[in-house]
């Protein structure tokens, strides 16, 4: 950590007072996250991800927090642990979860974040809020454009920059006025391969195959192109409101780039969107997002736009642009 000044207490590693002193993370004892969390308690467990289980908490001063507790972690990595928390909470982008701090005493190793009082995008397109509809075509539009923000921040700005390795809908959490927050990334690099219970960095107990690129699933190796591939899957999904993989029958699965790409053709647009949307939406914008998102979720890594170029192909409304985008090969039946 010595290339680190520490952000903690405010001082650089010479010892001087910094200009800006806000704290933006600290460590956190066991003691205050079982008080905050009623001792991690069932009820307010908040869901579970691979590596571990994730609970609400409130502190002393009222603020509300989600506490990440990983599943068994070795004393070994203690040092990796608290450097690679470091840099994650380092990284501050108004559409990415900050990490608050973290906790490692004994065998525990707990992260906190923020808490989002609308969880994941998961929960409202397939999950226990689905049938409240309370995802508009404005929220969505939003939420597509501030997520693709958010990752390019970590691909182009961030230090060090960084491939996020799993994007999808469950990584995007909804905050109070439903703005996007990307969360989990940089957690390829947390876990050690061989954690127990812990998945390889990619395979992930094949709980994110329908939003891996292929070149990802083949080299088993994370990459920005990849990511790319699985926010375009995440983009089809906000607007269709159709999971990354459907099952035709019991033996085959269609990929949602497989089901979209017929309807694209015939241009049935209205066929695409979220039906829950009851015609609800700007046809203009749907297209875009459809566009977009099966540029990004080609199969060919080098075809795909890069992150900030899906921002701006997301922001950009003028006609001229459409017409580019219809352009694309990719939209041409003759040609494939
Ligand atoms: N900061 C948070 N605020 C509110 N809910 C959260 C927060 N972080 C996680 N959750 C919820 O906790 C649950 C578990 O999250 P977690 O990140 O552990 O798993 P996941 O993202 O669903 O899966 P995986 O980690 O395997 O990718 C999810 O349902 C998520 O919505």
């Amino acid at each position: 950590m010595q290339f680190f000044s520490c952000l903690c207490c405010g001082k650089g590693f010479d010892g001087k007072k910094k200009v800006k002193s806000e704290p933006s993370w600290r460590i956190f004892s066991l003691k205050e996250l079982h008080a905050a969390t009623n001792s991690f308690n069932y009820d307010n467990k908040l869901g579970e991800g691979r590596f571990g289980s994730v609970y609400w908490g409130q502190l002393w001063d009222g603020s509300q927090i989600a506490v990440k507790r990983l599943k068994v972690w070795s004393s070994r990595e203690e040092i990796d642990f608290a450097v690679e928390v470091e840099i994650l909470a380092r990284i501050r982008h108004k559409n990415l979860l900050s990490v608050r701090g973290y906790c490692a005493e004994g065998q525990e190793r707990l992260i906190v974040y923020e808490y989002m009082s609308n969880l994941s995008l998961v929960s409202h397109l397939h999950g226990q809020h689905s049938s409240e509809s309370l995802l508009d075509w404005t929220r969505r539009m939003n939420i597509a454009v501030t997520s693709a923000q958010a990752i390019a921040y970590l691909h182009f700005h961030a230090t060090p920059r960084i491939v996020h390795g799993d994007v999808r809908a469950s990584n995007v959490l909804l905050d109070s006025e439903f703005e996007a927050r990307v969360t989990d990334f940089g957690y390829g690099k947390l876990m050690p391969d061989n954690a127990e219970n812990g998945a390889n960095k990619t395979t992930k107990g094949n709980s994110n195959l329908g939003y891996l690129s292929p070149e990802c699933i083949e080299s088993g190796k994370e990459s920005d192109m990849g990511d790319v591939y699985s926010f375009g899957v995440v983009l089809l999904e906000l607007v269709t409101g159709k999971r990354p993989t459907e099952k035709l029958n019991q033996t085959t699965k269609q990929g949602i780039t497989e089901w979209v790409l017929p309807l694209v053709y015939d241009k049935k647009f209205g066929e695409i969107v979220d039906q829950r949307l009851n015609g609800k939406y700007v046809e203009e914008e749907l297209k875009r997002v459809v566009l977009v998102g099966l540029m990004c979720a080609q199969t060919e890594p080098e075809k795909r736009p890069t992150m900030s170029e899906v921002v701006e192909m997301l922001m950009n409304e003028s006609k001229e642009k459409m017409t580019q985008l219809e352009a694309n090969p990719l939209f041409n039946k003759t040609i494939e």
